[in-house]
C-alpha cells in the first residue's frame, strides 16, 4: 500500500474553499506560515565604467541612457581642460584650473587621474560613496587609459564596458563632424584610438555605437545593467 501518512490537518476542497481559507488550511498543514520575506534580496548598486575612443559617442550614449534610467548616478569627472560650446559646469564636468585640479590630487580627493591630451581629468571619489550608500548604479565616463587604471584599483567590483563604432572610418568621420578638434589634436585622437581599439580584452563588454544607431546602444549598455542586476553572485563595489 501507498504512503499512510496523514495530513497534521484537512484540506478544504479547491473548489468550495476560498483562497485564504486554503492557504491558512496548506500553512497548518505544514506547520509553517508562508514567508512574505523578498525570494532574492535587492541587488548590489552597480558600479558602470563606459569607455572607448575620443567621438565614440560615451557622453551621448550616457546622456540617453541618464534619460531612460532611473536610479543612476553619473560622476561627474572633474577636468582641467577648456569647456566646449554647449557644456555645462558640474553637468557635463566639474570645469577646474590646473592649480585646484592638483589640490584636489593632494587631497587624495580622486579614485583615479590622468594627463589627457595635456588635461587632467579625475573621478570625485566622495561621489560614489554618497550615491552607492543611496542605492543608486554608478556610472564612470573614462578614457582606455583611465578604464585600465580603474582595473587595477576596482577589479571585477565593477562591470567594464568597451564602446566602439562600427568602424574606424566612422569614428573619424565623427570627430571631424563634431568639429572640436584642430587638424593636429584630430590627428592625435585618431593614432591613440587606432592603438586603443585593441584593448577591448581588458573589458567585460563590447558595445557597438553605430552611426544614427545611438537608441540601439543604449539599450545594449541598459541590457547589460539588467542582466548584471540579476546575477545570483553579485559584484560588490569595493569603494
Ligand atoms: N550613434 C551615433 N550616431 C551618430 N552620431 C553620434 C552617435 N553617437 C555619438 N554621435 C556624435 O558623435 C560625436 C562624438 O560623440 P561624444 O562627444 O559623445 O563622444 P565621446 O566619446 O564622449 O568623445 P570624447 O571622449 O572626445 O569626449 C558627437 O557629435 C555625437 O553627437
Amino acid at each position: 500500500m501507498g504512503n499512510t501518512s496523514k495530513p497534521k490537518s484537512a484540506i478544504p476542497q479547491l473548489e468550495k474553499a476560498s483562497k485564504t481559507e486554503l492557504l491558512r488550511a496548506v500553512e497548518t498543514s505544514l506547520g509553517s506560515s508562508f514567508s512574505t520575506d523578498p525570494i532574492r534580496p535587492p541587488p548590489n548598486p552597480l558600479l558602470i565604467v563606459i569607455s572607448g575612443p575620443s567621438g565614440v559617442g560615451k557622453d551621448a550614449v550616457i546622456k540617453k541612457l541618464r534619460e531612460v534610467r532611473e536610479n543612476l548616478h553619473f560622476v561627474v569627472t572633474a577636468t582641467s581642460r577648456q569647456m566646449r560650446p554647449g557644456e555645462v559646469d558640474g553637468k557635463d564636468y566639474y570645469f577646474v584650473s590646473k592649480e585646484e585640479f592638483l589640490s584636489m590630487v593632494e587631497r587624495d580627493e580622486l579614485l583615479e587621474y590622468a594627463l589627457v591630451y595635456g588635461d587632467y581629468k579625475g573621478i570625485p571619489k566622495k561621489q560614489i560613496k554618497e550615491f552607492a550608500g543611496k542605492g543608486y548604479d554608478i556610472v564612470l565616463r573614462v578614457d582606455i587609459q583611465g578604464a585600465r587604471t580603474l582595473r587595477r584599483i576596482l577589479g571585477n567590483s565593477a562591470v567594464f564596458i568597451f564602446l566602439v563604432a562600427e568602424t574606424e572610418l566612422e569614428l573619424v568621420k565623427r570627430l571631424i563632424d563634431r568639429k572640436t578638434e584642430t587638424a593636429e589634436s584630430l590627428l592625435v585622437r585618431i593614432a591613440t584610438a587606432r592603438e586603443e581599439v585593441t584593448h577591448a580584452e581588458n573589458f567585460d563588454y563590447i558595445v557597438v555605437n553605430a552611426e544614427g544607431k545611438l537608441d540601439s546602444a543604449v539599450k545594449l549598455v541598459e541590457s547589460i545593467i539588467d542582466a548584471e542586476k540579476a546575477k545570483v553572485r553579485q559584484r560588490k563595489p569595493v569603494l
